[in-house]
């Protein structure tokens, strides 16, 4: 492999899908070092001869400074800055493999969205159980479509972390290009709830178009959406102002809106009859929202937080009963107040 030396700080991005693979064209295109590791040695070879992911995003040519890394030690030791983007249901296997290779000045910022598998934990709590307090950390989250980040179309994002300098570097080395903008908070529960969150309502938004109902049912979808997961982001301690941010109103609208969407695309199939294992296997890529309905709604009933689209969309998907009748369930709700 061949490394380019450049004398600015280098960025590792562990998970070479469509988001990581965007996430570093965008950090190499604005003039860092980047290193992407894949899990799977082939499909490495694959991006290194190609010099572009064909599979995801086709004819976007890697910059040079985009070096394909496939052994994980090697990609770790490579910068003091990872950047984890593998899908939720592997993140805590993550953890636990780079975990070993870690040097007391590392620091980790994740881009997953998600809640962990089986437990809904927040990703942050993974981290902290495995690795201490000992490294700073962040989250992006946003209304970031991979194709067209890579594509270097504007696009804008949320950055959340406790220490202030590890924002600040992040935002000045993604927020330095002209087209990709970063807004920092220190609200990391409010920006991994509004990832994970968004997209279980982008999936019951799907399920109604697929169905045939039209702009009022998905414009009411999304805005009592935001009202249920700013309800359980304030139960939970965040700031409700983070909801109406980039990983709230921002990447709901996004996700619910727009056919790029695999949580949308999945529940279009839903709402025209097709099952979830067949929507799946035709997306062929991660869909977050599928498990992540679950685990969303066992959170909620945890802490005792009404959030009546997550728990249609989980009766939909979990317990058997029709999208017509959810659909029915959810109309035939009590009057109540804005
Ligand atoms: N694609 C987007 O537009 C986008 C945008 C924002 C956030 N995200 C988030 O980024 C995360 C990754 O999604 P994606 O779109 O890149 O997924 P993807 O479906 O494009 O790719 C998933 C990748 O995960 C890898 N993977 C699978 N098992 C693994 C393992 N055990 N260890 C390491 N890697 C493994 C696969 O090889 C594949 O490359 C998700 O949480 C998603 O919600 C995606
Ligand atoms: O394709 P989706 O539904 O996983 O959405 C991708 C991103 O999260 C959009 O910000």
């Amino acid at each position: 492999m061949s490394h380019t030396h450049i004398t600015t700080s280098p960025i590792t991005v562990l998970g070479a899908g469509s988001y990581g693979s965007a996430l570093a064209i965008a950090f190499s295109r604005n003039g860092y070092p980047t290193y992407l590791w894949g899990h799977d040695p082939l499909h490495c070879e694959r991006l290194s001869t190609e010099r572009q992911n064909r599979q995801f995003l086709p004819d976007i040519a890697f910059p040079e400074s985009l070096n394909i890394e496939p052994d994980l030690g090697k990609a770790i030791q490579s910068a003091r800055d990872l950047l984890i983007v593998v899908p939720s249901h592997v993140f805590g296997e993550i953890i636990a493999k780079i975990k070993p290779h870690l040097r007391p000045e590392h620091r980790i910022v994740w881009a997953t969205k998600g809640l962990e598998r089986d437990t809904g934990r927040l990703l942050q709590e993974v981290v902290e159980e495995q690795l201490g307090n000992r490294y700073p950390l962040a989250v992006l989250s946003g209304p970031t479509f991979a194709k067209e980040l890579a594509a270097g179309l504007p696009t804008a994002i949320a950055l959340a972390s406790h220490n202030e300098q590890f924002a600040l570097e992040l935002q000045a080395r993604i927020h330095c290009s002209k087209h990709f903008r970063v807004y920092i908070n220190n609200d990391m529960l409010g920006v991994q709830l509004g990832g994970a969150i968004k997209n279980v309502i982008a999936i019951g938004a799907g399920i109604s178009d697929g169905m045939g109902f039209g702009a009022n049912a998905r414009t009411a979808l999304i805005t009592r959406g935001i009202a249920e997961i700013t309800r359980l982001g304030v139960a939970l301690g965040a700031n409700p102002n983070t909801f109406m941010g980039m990983s709230g109103l921002g990447d709901l609208v996004l996700t619910c809106t727009d056919n790029q969407s695999r949580n949308r695309r999945f529940g279009m199939m839903l709402g025209q009859g097709i099952t979830a294992q067949t929507a799946m296997d035709n997306i062929g890529q991660v869909v977050e929202g599928y498990h992540n309905t679950r685990e969303a709604y066992l959170l909620a009933q945890r802490y005792g937080i009404e959030m009546p689209i997550t728990e249609q969309i989980y009766q939909v998907l979990f317990c058997g009963k029709n999208a017509k009748e959810a659909a029915v369930a959810l109309l035939g709700r009590e009057k109540k107040e804005e």
